[in-house]
This record gives C-alpha cells, sequence and structure tokens, in this order.
C-alpha cells in the first residue's frame, strides 16, 4: 500500500537520534514522520532502562527508562506521524525524485527528504547457542534486563565478556545474593576501571569457560543450574541458578542501507559515511546519531541531538533554500507561545 502522504522528512529510526529530529523538524515546520520497527520509541536505550545516565547535558543523572519517556514526549510535541512496527527494507527515488520507503508489510512512504537513525540497525542479540534454550526465554533466560527488582537476593549467572557483561556483575553484585561471570577468554574486554571493580567485588569469575548444559527443574520450565566448562583445566562444574543473563553482544542488520540502489556511501563496512552537518552522499538523505561518521563525531546521545539538529537544517535548506540556516531558539521562538502561556499557568498554579 502507498501512503498517500508525502511529508518533508521521513526519519527512519525512533531511538535518541530520530526523536529529537523529530521535535526539531517540526520547529522548523516540516511535516515529519518517524518509522520505527520496534512497536516502542527510544531505540537502544530500551536495553538499560534502569541504568543512570549522566552525561546528557543539563540533565541530572536520570534513569534510561525516564530520559525514553522525555525523549518521546518531546518528540510527538508539533504532532509527527509515528509508524510503529514496520522495518524499512527499501530505499530508493522515484521518477519526481522523491524517497520512496518500502517495509516489510509492504507499505510504501514517500517523503522529500529522509534521515537515517537507525543506530547498529535492528539489533537482534546473538543467542546462546544450545539446543532448546529458547524456551526458557519466556521464564528465566534473559538476554536484556528489564528490572533490577527482579534480580534482588537472586543466584544469577551472567555469560559475556565485554562492557555490558561486566556492567550487568558489577550493579547485581550488592543486591544479589550471588552473581557468577562466565567468559569464554582468558580476559575481559572493558572499561578498566569496570574490570577492576569486578575482581575486587564478590562477584565469583569463570575465565576459559563456556556453558556447556542447562539444566531445566522437574516442570521443564525453568533453568535451576548451569554446567560450565572450563578448557583450560579441562574440568565441568555445575552452579546452581535463578537466573541465567546472556550477553554476547548484538547482530546488526543494515541490508536496507547496504543495498540501496541509491549507493549510499558506507564507511568501515558499517555506517553511513557523512559529514559534520549530517549529510550523506546521496542528496536529501542525511544521517543521525550512531549510525552516522564523519572526523569529529561524539559517541554520545548529546551528539546524537546535535546530529539530528543538522539534520534538519540541511533538509529544510534543500526544501527551501531561502529559510534561515537554523530555527530561531526555543526560548525566543514565537512556535512555544501558547504552548508557553499553559506552561506557565500550570507553573504559577501548582506554586501558589
Ligand atoms: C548499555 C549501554 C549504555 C549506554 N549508556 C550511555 C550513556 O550513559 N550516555 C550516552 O550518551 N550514551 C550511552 N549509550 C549509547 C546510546 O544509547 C546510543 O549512542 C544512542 O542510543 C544512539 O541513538 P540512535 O538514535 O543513533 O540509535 P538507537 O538508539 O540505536 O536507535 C535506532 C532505532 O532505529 C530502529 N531501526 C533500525 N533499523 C531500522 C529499520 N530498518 N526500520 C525501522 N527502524 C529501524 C531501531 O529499532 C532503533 O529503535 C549506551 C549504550 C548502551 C548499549
Amino acid at each position: 500500500m502507498r501512503n498517500s502522504d508525502i511529508t518533508d522528512v521521513t526519519i527512519v529510526g525512533g531511538g535518541p537520534a530520530g526523536l529529537y529530529a523529530s521535535f526539531y523538524s517540526g520547529m522548523r515546520d516540516l511535516s515529519t514522520r518517524i518509522i520505527e520497527y520496534q512497536p516502542k520509541l527510544g531505540g537502544k536505550v530500551h536495553v538499560y532502562p534502569e541504568k543512570m545516565i549522566w552525561d546528557v547535558g543539563g540533565l541530572t543523572p536520570v534513569t534510561g527508562a525516564t530520559l525514553i519517556d522525555q525523549m518521546a514526549e518531546q518528540a510527538v510535541t508539533f504532532d509527527p506521524e509515528i509508524v510503529l512496527n514496520e522495518k524499512v527494507t527499501k530505499i530508493e527515488k522515484n521518477e519526481d525524485q522523491l524517497f520512496v520507503l518500502t517495509s516489510n508489510s509492504g507499505n510504501q512512504y514517500v517523503s522529500r527528504t529522509v534521515i537515517l537513525a537507525v543506530g547498529g540497525g535492528i539489533l537482534n542479540p546473538i543467542k546462546i547457542d544450545i539446543e532448546g534454550a529458547d524456551r526458557f526465554e519466556v521464564t528465566n533466560l534473559h538476554y536484556t534486563v528489564q528490572s533490577l527488582e527482579h534480580f534482588k537476593g537472586k543466584n544469577i549467572i551472567i555469560s559475556g565478556g565485554g562492557n555490558s557483561a561486566i556492567d550487568w556483575a558489577n550493579e547485581f553484585e550488592p543486591i544479589a545474593n550471588q552473581v557468577h561471570i562466565v567468559h569464554r577468554k582468558n580476559e575481559f574486554k572493558g572499561h578498566e576501571a569496570q574490570i577492576q571493580q569486578l575482581m575486587n567485588s564478590s562477584v565469583h569469575v569463570h575465565l576459559n569457560s563456556t556453558i556447556e548444559k542447562l539444566h531445566a527443574n522437574q516442570e521443564g520450565n525453568l533453568i535451576d543450574a548451569v554446567s560450565i566448562h572450563n578448557h583450560e583445566i579441562n574440568e565441568s562444574i555445575r552452579l546452581e541458578t535463578d537466573d541465567l543473563i546472556i550477553n554476547y553482544g548484538y547482530e546488526r542488520e543494515l541490508t536496507f542501507i547496504k543495498e540501496s540502489p541509491l549507493h549510499i556511501e558506507i564507511e568501515n563496512d558499517f555506517f553511513v559515511k557523512g559529514t559534520s552537518k549530517s549529510a550523506s552522499s546521496v542528496e536529501g538523505l542525511y544521517a543521525a546519531g550512531d549510525i552516522l561518521a564523519f572526523d569529529g563525531k561524539v559517541h554520545l546521545i548529546a551528539g546524537a541531538f546535535v546530529d539530528a539538529a543538522n539534520a534538519v537544517n540541511q533538509a529544510k535548506l534543500l526544501l527551501e533554500p531561502d529559510a534561515a540556516a537554523k530555527a530561531r531558539v526555543s526560548s525566543h521562538n514565537a512556535k512555544f507561545n501558547a504552548k508557553n502561556k499553559e506552561l506557565l499557568k500550570h507553573l504559577y498554579q501548582s506554586s501558589s
């Protein structure tokens, strides 16, 4: 089905970059659509909803979940069209030089410009390679941590050796009964300070070890123990557990960019090669956030916001060459007059 509305800007991806692009695009009076594969907005931050984020300018520490709520609320300020549960599978231009995006459901979206804000692409967690393990995914085999509360007082096994695995081991240590971390190599790959913290903690570290068997309870619906094999000393041990967390990283899928007939220039076999103004090698196609590569890129949520504003400003100038190079700052922007009146009324009412 072809969506009859041609928008000024279509943003692919509803993570921090896409959400801020949506807000800023509205500030610039551009009609806007976001297409997001997941059933909810927020992007990769959903991987760490209970972690504290300290480095978003002007925000005191917030949890990932709170940041998502605030970014999502800001993103809909100017009523963009939001399409959830659809994966963009093709991007091309039609005879009128408009972009046509096709999604996995067969829908087509036509747009004057496009902002790619796809982060690491569709993130699929790399699963544990043990037959039948998937049946425990509904109970106590986890690939993400949604709530620390769930793990309070539990015996937990984490398998993996990168930053995320180490990070979770450190976070669980004070609240769990017992934490084991199992890593197939003889050393961890992560930030030095985090590794130091782990090694000085009560977490049981099993290096040179892999999980070889999951033992189910009598009903067969829960993992109640795990056998791990140490290939250095060729010995296996059994660890009782309440929860198993697998942290082997993510497979990234970005074929629609790499195989686009638009021949989008790619860097390091993954990133959209761009400029500091978020332009790609294709006119009218911009990129923002983790997917964008340029000299001086800031790999932070704060950097994604800047990329997004640049992308929108470039789109605006392409569509309206006489427009101002950027939007007026929000505190002096007439677009907010009516909204400010309401907000100030609430503020004074609640403080009186
Ligand atoms: C554990 C962890 C902790 C972190 N902590 C911090 C921190 O403290 N501070 C900080 O600044 N950064 C942190 N980061 C990094 C930060 O989360 C990322 O830089 C940020 O999420 C990038 O935003 P983005 O919008 O570019 O991409 P993403 O957040 O990855 O969002 C991209 C979105 O695009 C969607 N998408 C992809 N392909 C398609 C498609 N074909 N069709 C439709 N939708 C698609 C995805 O589903 C996803 O929702 C952390 C990352 C991790 C993993």
